[in-house]
């Protein structure tokens, strides 16, 4: 079951008045079927101030905790709301099909009182990820936290105003594919992922970087994310510094404004915006966010769902499709065909936006196939970072040398 299942009627009912008294209950009912433990929560409030409950389902007979506390309590007032802010942004995402949950769910506060009607809250699993994406997404929350005490926004904003300019990367990538024919090579720096272990034990970000520029790379994407991807906020501004022309892409897990921030005083000129992550109104300020600082914006998307989604907000220029689900790893090209044909693929086209293919593309004959789905750009990893010579990696995906020179 999904972690919050909305209004349900339970099989409780409101019974001798006298069992408890007050206006505000929260109900812990802990209870085991067939050996396996669940834990529910049962928040409520009656539409009077007094009432009871009492359990009528055989399997909830368990043991049943109730903890009640008056609505005056104000020292929980603002815990309680931020609580109910936490609860509404929770079900947005999930009105969006949105399936990764931004952080585990914390436990309603002591006096804490729903709607008027009865939810069933299920926290089986609310204190463990379920996949990959939402473990790194947990972990980005308390990671942005942490660092923004260190450098608060207020800080990095100032520091903005010092950062290199910003360079075109949607120019970069529409003139690379009008001088090559084929889509805009976004190449990325990339030393590990969860998914495939280390790619490249003797890294050096600024070396592969400017062997991606040689070998005709019109952007590059240098992944920030330190815990899982082995990269670092350091990667790009070295890359920056050292005078690499290509536009570079900030290829970070953003949940937060504040990412992008610091993404533009290390020399970012575009940044990654996960759909599977964010909600719509979220996508919608990044996007303007994105806009003040200069910065593009690669909207990420993996199915039908989120394509649909990210048409549906206005402003957004480049639109990735990866062909890897970040959920389950799994790798499948054809997702990129698939998203692009029937109605989706009509609107890109009339909007003349860019889509980029992402992911799992290793040879001539991928590339081939992504362009001939419709993308005018892709992103690539693994295949190039691999090679001993990442400029020459680059000539081998492309069957020919896409080099300036
Ligand atoms: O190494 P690959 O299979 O060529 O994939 C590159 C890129 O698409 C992938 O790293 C990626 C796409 N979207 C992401 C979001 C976060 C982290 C990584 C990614």
């Amino acid at each position: 079951m999904e972690g919050l299942v909305p209004v349900q009627r339970l099989p409780v009912r409101v019974d001798s008045p006298s069992l408890y008294r007050c206006s505000n209950v929260s109900v812990s009912i802990r209870r085991s079927l067939s050996g396996f433990a669940m834990d529910k929560r049962i928040r409520f409030t009656a539409p009077s101030s007094q009432f009871s409950i009492r359990a009528q389902q055989s399997d909830l007979k368990e043991s049943l905790a109730v903890s009640s506390s008056s609505v005056e309590d104000k020292g929980n007032a603002l815990r309680i709301k931020e609580w109910e802010v936490e609860m509404y942004q929770d079900e947005l995402a999930v009105s969006q099909g949105i399936r990764i949950r931004r952080k585990p769910r914390s436990k309603a506060p002591l006096g804490y009182s729903g709607p008027f009607e009865l939810r069933l809250h299920n926290n089986d699993d609310a204190d463990s990820p379920r996949n990959i994406l939402e473990e790194i997404t947990w972990y980005k929350d308390v990671e942005v936290s942490r660092l923004k005490e260190l450098n608060p926004l207020d800080a990095l904003k100032k520091a903005v105003e010092n950062a290199p300019p910003t360079r075109d990367f949607v120019g970069a990538l529409r003139m690379a594919q009008e001088r090559t024919g084929l889509p805009g090579l976004i190449a990325e720096v990339k030393k590990a992922s969860p998914s495939r272990g280390i790619l490249k034990e003797n890294f050096d970000p600024v070396e592969i970087a400017q062997a991606y520029e040689k070998g005709g790379a019109a952007c590059l994407s240098v992944l920030t994310d330190q815990k899982y991807f082995q990269g670092g906020f350091e990667n790009l501004e070295a890359i920056r510094n050292a005078g690499v022309k290509c536009p570079l892409l900030c290829k970070e897990f953003v949940v937060d404004p504040w990412q992008i921030y610091c993404a533009r005083t290390k020399g970012a000129d575009a940044v990654l915006l996960i759909a599977a992550v964010l909600t719509d109104l979220e996508i919608t300020y990044l996007l303007k966010i994105c806009k003040k600082l200069g910065l593009a914006a690669l909207v990420e998307v993996h199915d039908e769902r989120e394509m649909g989604r990210v048409l549906g907000i206005e402003g957004i220029e480049l639109v990735g499709i990866n062909n890897r689900s970040l959920e389950t790893f799994k790798v499948d090209i054809s997702n990129t065909k698939n998203l692009l044909e029937g109605e989706h693929g009509r609107q890109i086209r009339e909007k003349d936006m860019i889509v980029v293919g992402e992911s799992g593309l290793f040879t001539p004959h991928d590339i081939a196939y992504v362009q001939a789905a419709g993308v005018r750009a892709v992103l690539v990893g693994e295949s190039i970072v691999k090679q001993s010579d990442p400029e020459k990696g680059i000539a081998g995906l492309f069957g020919r040398n896409i080099s300036h020179t």
